[in-house]
């Protein structure tokens, strides 16, 4: 069997599939997307065709190590994002070829059904306990949610206590009935992180994520140390290789990759084993579409430490399309009680609507996060 042509789709929300063709007429759908970078990306997934056409899809371990060492420059959001969407789309087509889904060609499952959250609050986290009372209608008991608006590198009382406020008020009103993760999302510097983790240890979260900007991860032994909140973090983290040190060095009790952003089902495969060895638990990140959501729960279930996965049915970021509108077996993504089930279909799992992403496609939003500031001006972390 021969790769013959690779398709990108750029789609509302923010999103981008690939299509990988072959001779023999089996297609497989990747997600590489940056979000906010999807033209990016899209050209390092065509830059990388040029070397894909022709290869055999059934060699995906060498084709991946040809991805990420044969250019020379590696690692990083945009050419982790562009393999990471190669590679879903080749076990995507391995899977189908054998006509299983793939976690049976991982191993099978450990699992019988995934614990999955959802989102509340947006950007600017606001009508949470109404967010957290309309969700819970529909069966989730766990969610996560923005921390903080734009924070001070040293933030004032008045915003500390405007976060710490807010979760109160959940704590309050829902007691330990419903679970929940704080996501300082990077906007919490150094200097407050562990002034807000301390004022947030009595309402017990169930994690703060990105506790300080990856690029921080320095800090998260001592962050560790200050609090007993379990920290979170990995969305900016692309490979094995940015992992390797945080396990080394400690403070992180979840580890969260993107499976569009770090290297895609065989890359993430080798994190969650990784994890595992050093007794951290995975929850990937997955603020993205079907194809995202359906790579993660192929290694949700054949890994022991999966515990949570994001969904993003819902999420704020989601203006314009929802992540089951391009999907053809929607009912394989119905979460009951906040747990989903394995995906029956062989490869990946899901089935995508080719019609409705080539016409979405057409002339898809090129979207950007905002660009947020301080009073003063100055640029803040949004
Ligand atoms: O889902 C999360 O945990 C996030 O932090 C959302 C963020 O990753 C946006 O997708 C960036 O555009
Ligand atoms: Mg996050």
């Amino acid at each position: 069997m021969k790769i013959t042509r690779l398709t990108t789709y750029r789609i509302p929300p923010r999103w981008m599939l690939l299509k990988i063709e072959t001779d023999a007429g089996v297609t497989g759908w990747g997600e590489p997307v940056i979000e906010g970078r999807a033209k990016t990306v899209e050209a390092a997934v065509h830059e990388l065709s040029s070397f894909l056409i022709g290869q055999d899809p059934a060699r995906i371990n060498d084709l991946w190590q040809a991805m990420y060492r044969g250019g020379f420059y590696r690692g990083g959001p945009i050419l982790m994002s562009a393999i990471a969407g190669v590679d879903q789309a080749l076990w995507d087509i391995k899977g189908k070829v054998h006509n299983v889904p793939v976690y049976q060609l991982l191993g099978g499952l450990v699992r019988d059904r995934m614990k999955t959250y959802s989102w509340v609050g947006g950007d600017r986290p606001a009508d949470v306990i109404a967010g957290i009372r309309r969700l819970r209608e529909a069966g989730f008991d766990t969610f996560k949610m923005n921390g903080t608006e734009e924070f001070g590198m040293i933030a004032s009382a008045k915003d500390v206590d405007a976060a710490v406020e807010r979760i109160a008020e959940i704590r309050s009103a829902f007691g330990n009935q419903i679970e929940f993760g704080i996501d300082f999302h990077g906007r919490v510097a150094a200097p407050m992180a562990k002034v807000l983790l301390r004022e947030l240890e009595q309402y017990r979260p169930l994690f703060v994520e990105e506790p300080v900007l990856a690029e921080q991860c320095e800090y998260y032994p001592q962050l560790a140390q200050s609090t007993s909140i379990p920290l979170a973090a990995g969305e900016r983290m692309y490979s094995r290789f940015d992992f390797k040190r945080v396990f080394q060095q400690g403070g992180i009790a979840i580890v969260q990759p993107d499976l569009s952003h770090a290297g895609g089902i065989s890359e993430c495969i080798r994190i969650a084993s990784m994890a595992e060895a050093h007794d951290v638990a995975l929850a990937p990140h997955c603020p993205l579409g079907p194809v995202a959501l359906a790579a993660c729960l192929q290694v949700d279930f054949v890994s022991h430490n999966a515990v949570l996965q994001e969904q993003s049915m819902g999420i704020h970021y989601n203006k314009g399309a929802e992540l089951l509108d391009y999907v053809v077996n929607r009912d394989d993504f119905t979460i009951v009680g906040g747990y989903i089930a394995p995906l029956p279909k062989p490869g990946l799992g899901v089935v995508i609507d080719e019609q409705r992403v080539e016409e979405a496609s057409r002339n898809a939003p090129d979207w950007r996060n905002p660009l947020w500031r301080h009073q003063d001006g100055s640029v803040a972390e949004w």
